[in-house]
Parts: structure tokens; C-alpha cells; sequence
């Protein structure tokens, strides 16, 4: 009879490991209304340095679940767990992961993205609108007595008739449009490929979409391909009265450019839910009643973390008794 070296057992039989290295509110849930089905092993609660406690659990570990949040998932610690099988991941970025190890190894990786779209979408147009109808810089106007005082404001934009090109159609940028399009937007978009399902003009050109487009909205993930591509020509090409709105990651934009663009009103305002260097925000973006900041929220709804833990609980189900997976991602 084979020996069973696993260090939980429930009624003789062991549970499924599921390694966790760093703490999450997230995760904690995870466990607390799962730890019957998943024995979950936390690297951070161990007294061994991660390492360590990696190679001790090495044979056993088939599953990793992973946050944006901390330090990026590498190589280095993918050679630590030659068992893994499966990353899931709570976010629906995936700039934390090494994805051509985990392609090499054959680890699956199962995302957020689909839970959290309408979510961000939500905060995308929110963004906009405050950005363009000064919502948050008014609240500021009157608060400050200023209604009494100075007695007239800044005219915003109309929303409706605008042109506003989505830099990456998936998910996210999908319901961006949907919500869009429902304002009176005329909707381009750019994205890696044309995507055979929709009639919104494409612009395989970023630089073009921006020239052609009133606003910018960055839907899409952070890549190699991606890092920087809303560079200082893009920025100049959306133009002094052009609106920028980030609800990808912070370094699609180049931050420092975009910060000079906007101090020189070489760009007409930003609404911001990412940045390159969080949680550190350029300074001089405070001062700009034009620039609408948020602080990487833009998925915080309660009702959105319900669906992530049962999201995250289905996925495990589905691995361990062989299913298929619920959000897998493709990583070819
Ligand atoms: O930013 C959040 C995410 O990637 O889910």
C-alpha cells in the first residue's frame, strides 16, 4: 500500500492543497467557506522562508492562487512547484505572471477578467463622465463656496455624438462600448486583431484611433506589446481638447509624458484608475481640476468579490475532480 505523506487528512482521506504565498481578504473568504473541500497552504503563516517552504511542499502542490497584487509570480518560484498544474489568479490582469513559464510547464491559468467587466466598465464611463462634465471638479466648486462667490464654472462636454476609441476590445472594452454606445458615442476601437463580431471601424494604428477618436478609453492588459504604447505621439494625436480614460494598467500610458501632456494642455484631461507606480500618484496631477484620480478601484464592488469567491471555489472544484475549467485563460 502506498504511503500517504500528506499532512491533512479528513476521515483518512487527504483534502487537495492549494498554496497561497502572500494574505488576502479575498483568499481568507475563500478558505473560510472551503477549508472542508481544500487543505490551504499558507507560505506567509510559516516560519520557513518561502523558498523553503516551496521546496517542502514541492511534490504535492498543484495549485497556486495568485492576486495583482505583491510581488509578480517567476519563474524562480514556478521552478519551486514542478507539480503545479494550475494558477488561478483573482484579477484579470495577468502582468504578475510569467506567462511563457507557465506555458512551458503546462500550467493552466484561470482569471477574473469575465466577472469584473461590467464593474470596470461602470467606473470606465463614470471616469469619463467626470472628466468631461467636470462632476468631481464642481463638487469641489460648490463645496468650497465658490457657487457664491465666483458664481460661474467651466462648460463640459456633451457626451453624446462624441467619438471614442477603445484600446482593447475584449471583455472589458466590450461592455465600455455597450454603455457607450448607449449615450450616443460612435465607438473605433483598436485591438491585437479585428474582431469579426462587432462594426465598429478598426484601427489596427493606435496613433490613428487617437486622431480620429475625441476620447481614449485603455481597456486592455499590460504586456511587453503594450508597455508605453500611449506614448507622446499618441497623446498629441488625441489632442488638446482629447480626454483620456486608464482603466487597464498604469504603464500602458507612458505616466510621464501623459503628466506633461496634461500640465501643457496638449491633452484636454484624464480619469485615471491606474497608474504606473501605485499606490504613488504624479503630484502635479493633483493640482489639475481636468484630471479625475482614482485609486485602482475600479472592480471594488462587493457584489463583484461574491462572484470572484465563488469564481475562485468553482475553479478548484472543476481542476480537482477533472473538469473543465470556469475562466480559463488563453496563453498561446
Ligand atoms: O486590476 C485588477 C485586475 O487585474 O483584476
Amino acid at each position: 500500500m502506498a504511503h500517504n505523506n500528506n499532512h491533512t487528512h479528513l476521515h483518512g482521506q487527504a483534502l487537495p492543497k492549494v498554496l497561497l504565498l502572500l494574505p488576502n481578504p479575498c483568499f481568507a473568504q475563500v478558505e473560510a467557506n472551503n477549508s472542508h473541500k481544500f487543505h490551504f497552504l499558507k507560505a506567509w503563516a510559516s516560519p520557513l522562508p518561502q523558498d523553503q517552504f516551496l521546496e517542502t511542499h514541492a511534490g504535492s502542490v498543484q495549485v497556486l492562487l495568485s492576486s495583482s497584487i505583491g510581488p509578480p509570480i517567476t519563474a524562480q518560484i514556478l521552478h519551486l512547484l514542478p507539480s503545479l498544474k494550475l494558477l488561478v489568479t483573482i484579477s484579470a490582469g495577468l502582468d504578475h505572471l510569467d506567462l511563457a513559464e507557465c506555458r512551458a510547464r503546462g500550467v493552466a491559468i484561470a482569471s477574473a477578467s469575465k466577472i469584473f467587466a461590467e464593474d470596470v466598465a461602470d467606473m470606465a464611463v463614470g471616469l469619463l463622465l467626470d472628466v468631461m462634465r467636470n462632476i468631481s471638479a464642481s463638487d469641489r466648486f460648490v463645496r468650497d463656496g465658490f457657487w457664491v462667490s465666483k458664481g460661474d464654472f467651466a462648460l463640459g462636454s456633451k457626451i453624446g455624438g462624441k467619438r471614442v476609441g477603445i484600446v482593447g476590445l475584449g471583455n472589458f472594452g466590450l461592455e465600455v462600448a455597450k454603455r457607450l454606445e448607449a449615450l450616443g458615442c460612435n465607438i473605433l476601437y483598436n485591438s491585437r486583431k479585428k474582431k469579426a463580431f462587432v462594426s465598429y471601424p478598426f484601427f489596427p494604428d493606435v496613433c490613428e484611433l487617437a486622431a480620429n477618436s475625441d476620447v481614449l478609453v485603455i481597456c486592455c492588459g499590460l504586456t511587453a506589446q503594450t508597455h508605453h504604447m500611449i506614448n507622446k505621439k499618441v497623446l498629441l494625436a488625441l489632442g488638446r481638447e482629447g480626454v483620456i480614460v486608464n482603466v487597464g494598467r498604469g504603464a500602458i500610458i507612458d505616466e510621464k509624458e501623459m503628466v506633461q501632456c496634461l500640465v501643457r494642455g496638449e491633452i484636454g484631461g484624464a480619469g485615471l484608475d491606474v497608474f504606473e507606480n501605485e499606490p504613488h500618484v504624479p503630484k502635479e496631477l493633483f493640482a489639475l481640476d481636468n484630471v479625475v484620480l482614482s485609486p485602482h478601484h475600479a472592480v471594488l464592488t462587493p457584489e463583484c468579490f461574491t462572484a470572484l469567491r465563488e469564481l475562485v471555489a468553482g475553479n478548484l472544484e472543476a481542476f480537482f475532480s477533472n473538469k473543465p475549467l470556469l475562466s480559463q485563460v488563453e496563453n498561446n
